[in-house]
């Protein structure tokens, strides 16, 4: 059977998350309207009767000196190391831009073959899906090049039959029952993280990160005391909300989905805290994103 790493990389925004978590139809990666939700590299695996691809959802690329972003460019870039094949996926309802250039260039010299799919097929008003065959035509004409919409699961199937032969001969590395390697105190982080992401504005959803203090399972309960990190004192009233308002609303929104992923139940405990300036510490950095 054929078994091998594909490595999803792209702009921030463009469906990275979405395109794993509907091919899997399981929600392994934050979804999010903010750019550069995703972080870590975080695996989802494909299982069919004959092939496993075992998918890294890696950081949008965006190119940038902040200390930050170059941490998550680094995520991307040991993303496409270990892959056996890449696909590249572009948002149609962007131009084509710098970063798509600077992308190209990471993904020119590679002896791996690359899949590029136009990604939001299905928004038809201002799409510039003509430019980007076009542009593709032009600086990448040996990436054979697919529509679809991973929204509405369009394309998605014919663009993972197209991969699988690219990928090495093998067994399974994942039992055919697992979508995804995460650790179950990764898991519970990034939930915590994709509704604490949604229920803020603007720059305070960069300046988060979640981490797990404790899990310990007591009788049929795991009992999690789960942290959500701000950069400044500021922050932590509008993560909290009014009489703890917020707060209560990302744990009620996180149980319900963590009770469909797993079989016991979770008594949550989140607390908000403060650590200065995260974003510029190296050392913070390298823990986050190693
Ligand atoms: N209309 C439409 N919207 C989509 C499609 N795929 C993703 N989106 C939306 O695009 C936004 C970004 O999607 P994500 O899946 O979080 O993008 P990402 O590439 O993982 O983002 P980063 O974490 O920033 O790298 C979300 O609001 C999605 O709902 C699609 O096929 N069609």
């Amino acid at each position: 059977m054929h078994v091998g790493f594909v490595a999803l990389i792209g702009r921030p925004s463009t469906g990275k998350s979405t395109f794993l978590n509907t091919l899997l139809q399981q929600s392994v990666a934050i979804v999010s309207a903010t750019p550069q939700s995703t972080r870590q590299r975080i695996r989802g695996i494909y299982n069919s009767e004959h092939a496993q691809i075992i998918f890294t959802d890696t950081p949008g690329i965006h190119y940038s000196d902040k200390r930050f972003n170059k941490h998550l460019l680094n995520q991307a870039k040991l993303g496409i190391e270990e892959a056996d094949a890449i696909l590249y996926l572009v948002d149609v309802t962007r131009k084509p831009g710098e970063e798509e250039t600077f992308i190209i260039s990471l993904l020119q010299d590679l002896s791996k073959p690359v899949w590029i799919a136009l990604n939001k097929i299905d928004k038809r008003k201002s799409s510039f899906t003509a430019e980007y065959i076009l542009f593709f035509n032009q600086l990448f004409p040996n990436a054979p090049l697919y529509k679809i919409s991973s929204k509405e699961n369009i394309g998605l199937a014919e663009l993972t039959s197209s991969i699988i032969p690219s990928l090495p001969i093998g067994p399974r590395l994942y039992p055919s029952d697992m979508y995804t390697d995460q650790e179950p105190s990764l898991r519970i982080a990034e939930i915590i993280r994709k509704y604490a992401i949604q229920s803020l504005k603007e720059e305070i959803p960069h300046a988060l990160y979640v981490y797990a203090e404790d899990l310990e399972m007591k009788g049929s309960r795991l009992w999690a005391r789960i942290a959500i990190v701000v950069e400044r004192e500021t922050q932590k009233p509008i993560i909290i909300g009014k009489g703890g308002s917020n707060l209560q609303k990302i744990r009620i929104q996180s149980l319900k989905e963590l009770s469909t992923i797993f079989p016991y139940k979770i008594e949550l405990n989140l607390r908000v805290k403060v650590d200065k300036d995260w974003r510029t510490n190296e050392h913070r950095l390298s823990q986050l994103l190693p």
